[in-house]
C-alpha cells in the first residue's frame, strides 16, 4: 500500500467495478477457469502454503492439509463440478389466474464483494469464501488477517499469478487499512471474525445498505451423555479440541457438560488420549499449533489467573511465553462467572462443567448466547430430539466434532451472537448471488375485472380467480401426469 491508502483502495474498487461491468466474470467459462486456477494454485504450492501456516501458527503440514489445503481443494472441486447447475435458471409455477405466463429464478452476481478473513485458518478462511464469490461471478477484494502475516503475504503474492488479476485483488493490513476499505461502497461484505469487529463492519455497511454475512464464533458446548462408545467419543474430543489449531477455532469445543458421576472417568480418559496424541512433554509435540501471538497468549494466560479458576485446573496449566505455548489444560467446574466461562476461550483450555442430570445441559446452554455449534455425545434418541428441538445454534453435531465444517452439503453459519448468513457448497454460491425473479407475460389474454369501473361481478370474479390458484395447481399436476403440459 502506498502512503495514501485511501486513494489506492478507491482506485482498486473503481477498477474492479469497471471490470465487473464488462460482464467477463458472468460467463460459466470464466468461473470455471478461475476455479481450475485455484485448484492449480493449491496443487502447485502445497509446500509453500504449509510453510506459511507453520510460520504463522506452527501448524504441522499434515494438520495444514487436513484443516486448510485439503478443505479448499475439496470446496473448489465441488464448485467446479456444480457451478453450471447452480447458474441454471429455475422454473417457477405462476398462478393460473395470470395464464399464460412463465416464471423463473435467475441467479446473478452481486458485483464487487469484500471478504475479511481471520488468522486461525488464514488460507481456508480466505480462499473458501473466494470460491463462493467467483463461482457466483463476482469481483473480489480479499482482506486477509494481518495477525497471520506469512499467509497474508503469500496470498498477496500468489493470487495474481493464478486468478484473474482484474477480478481478484488482495488488500493487506490492519485496522487503518480496514477503515479506508469501509469508506468504499461494496455490493456485499463477507466477514469472518469476532463480534467486536463485526459490529464495526455492520455499522459501515449500514451507510450503503450493503448486505453482510457474519461468520462469528462464541462458546460451543459439548454435551457428554454416556455415548455408545465412550472411548471413541473422548478420542474425537481430544483430537479436535487440541489437535485443530490448539483450540483456536470458532467451532472448537469451548466447554464440556457431563453428569458429575462420570466426570472422573471422563477426565482420566481425556488425559490418556492427550498423552497418546501429544506425548508426555506436550511442548515438544509437533501436533500442537502455537498460540498465534503474544496478545492472545496473554489473554489465555489471564483466563487462568483467577485464583478460583487456577484451583480448578486438574491437568496442564503450564505456559511458555518464549514459544507462545500453553499446555492443553483441563479444568473441573471453574466458577461460572469467571471470564473463562463467559468469554469465548479460543485456545487450548477445556472446562469440564458437571451437572446432576445431563438433561440440565439444555437449560445451561439456553441461558447463554446462541453458539455456532453444539456437540452432543449420546446414544439416547429421545435426548437427541430434545437437543435439536429445544436449543438453537448454527449447527448440531452428534458424536463427533468439527467435521460438519467440511461437509459441502451442510450450510456453515451462525445464529444470534454467533453470526448470520452461511456458506459452503451451494450456500456459498447463494450467499454471493441475487436470485432474480423473472416473469414472462403475454398480451394475448386480459382479465378485464382487474380494471375499474368496479362492480360486484368484478369482485366475485377476482375472488374466484384468486381461489383458482389451488384448482390451478391441481389442474397443472393432472395435465402434468397426463403428459399434456410441456415444460415451456
Ligand atoms: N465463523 C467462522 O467461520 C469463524 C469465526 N472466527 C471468529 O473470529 C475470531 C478470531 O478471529 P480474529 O481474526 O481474531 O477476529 P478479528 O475480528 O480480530 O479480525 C477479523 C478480521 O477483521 C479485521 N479487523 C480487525 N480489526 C478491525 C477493525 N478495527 N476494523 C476493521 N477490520 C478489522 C482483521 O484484520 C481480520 O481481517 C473469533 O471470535 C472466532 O470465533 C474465526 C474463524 C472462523
Ligand atoms: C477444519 C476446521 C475449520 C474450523 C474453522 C474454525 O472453527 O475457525
Amino acid at each position: 500500500m502506498n502512503n495514501n491508502i485511501g486513494v489506492e483502495v478507491e482506485e482498486t474498487v473503481r477498477d474492479l467495478r469497471q471490470y465487473f461491468k464488462t460482464g467477463k466474470t458472468r460467463s460459466v467459462t470464466w468461473r470455471k477457469n478461475q476455479l481450475k486456477a485455484l485448484l492449480n494454485l493449491i496443487h502447485e504450492n502445497e509446500d509453500a502454503i504449509s510453510k506459511a501456516l507453520y510460520q504463522d501458527l506452527g501448524k504441522h503440514p499434515v494438520e495444514a492439509y487436513r484443516d486448510e489445503i485439503g478443505g479448499v481443494e475439496k470446496s473448489a472441486q465441488n464448485s467446479l463440478d456444480c457451478v453450471e447447475k447452480w447458474m441454471a435458471p429455475k422454473k417457477s409455477n405462476i398462478p393460473l389466474v395470470f395464464f399464460p405466463a412463465k416464471g423463473e429464478l435467475l441467479p446473478e452476481p452481486l458485483g464487487v464483494v469484500l471478504i475479511f478473513s481471520s488468522w486461525n485458518f488464514p488460507i481456508m478462511m480466505a480462499l473458501d469464501p473466494i470460491i463462493g464469490a467467483i463461482s457466483a461471478g463476482n469481483v473480489v477484494v480479499i482482506k486477509p488477517s494481518e495477525q497471520a502475516p506469512a499467509c497474508s503475504s503469500f496470498l498477496a503474492n500468489i493470487l495474481p499469478h493464478y486468478l484473474d488479476p482484474n477480478a481478484i485483488k488482495v488488500v493487506e493490513g490492519g485496522g487503518d487499512v480496514c477503515e479506508q476499505v469501509f469508506l468504499q461502497k461494496w455490493d456485499k461484505i463477507f466477514f469472518t471474525g469476532s463480534p467486536r469487529v463485526a459490529s464495526i463492519v455492520m455499522s459501515s455497511a449500514a451507510r450503503n445498505l450493503t448486505p453482510v454475512t457474519l461468520e462469528l464464533g462464541g462458546k460451543c458446548p459439548a454435551i457428554f451423555d454416556y455415548p455408545s462408545d465412550f472411548k471413541m467419543a473422548v478420542k474425537r474430543i481430544v483430537g479436535a479440541k487440541w489437535g485443530v489449531c490448539s483450540g483456536q477455532a470458532c467451532i472448537a469445543i469451548d466447554y464440556l457438560l457431563v453428569e458429575e458421576k462420570y466426570s472422573s472417568e471422563l477426565i482420566e480418559l481425556l488425559k490418556k488420549f492427550m498423552r497418546k496424541f501429544y506425548g508426555d512433554n506436550m511442548m515438544e509435540s509437533k501436533a500442537l499449533s502455537r498460540i498465534i501471538n503474544k496478545h492472545h497468549f496473554e489473554r489465555l494466560r489471564n483466563l487462568l489467573k483467577d485464583p478460583l479458576v487456577a484451583a480448578s485446573i486438574v491437568h496442564g496449566g503450564s505456559v511458555d511465553e518464549t514459544n507462545l505455548f500453553i499446555e492443553p489444560t483441563i479444568l473441573l467446574d471453574p466458577p461460572l462467572d469467571a471470564e473463562i466461562m463467559t468469554e469465548e476461550i479460543f485456545g487450548p483450555l477445556l472446562p469440564v462443567i458437571t451437572v446432576n442430570k445431563i438433561q440440565e445441559s439444555i437449560e445451561f446452554i439456553n441461558s447463554r448466547p446462541k453458539p455456532l455449534a453444539i456437540y452432543a455425545f449420546t446414544k439416547d434418541a429421545t435426548f437427541k430430539k430434545k437437543i435439536v428441538s429445544e436449543t438453537s445454534s448454527g449447527s448440531v453435531t452428534f458424536n463427533d466434532t468439527l467435521v460438519q465444517f467440511l461437509c459441502d452439503t451442510l450450510p456453515f453459519g451462525g445464529v444470534g451472537q454467533s453470526g448470520f448468513g452461511r456458506y459452503h457448497g451451494k450456500y456459498s454460491f447463494d450467499t454471493f448471488s441475487h436470485e432474480k425473479a423473472v416473469l414472462h407475460r403475454h398480451l394475448c389474454l386480459e382479465i378485464e375485472p382487474r380494471y375499474p369501473p368496479w362492480s360486484k361481478f368484478k369482485l366475485e370474479f377476482l375472488r374466484l380467480a384468486y381461489r383458482l390458484n389451488y384448482f390451478g395447481l391441481v389442474l397443472h399436476m393432472v395435465l402434468h401426469m397426463l403428459g399434456l403440459k410441456r415444460h415451456n
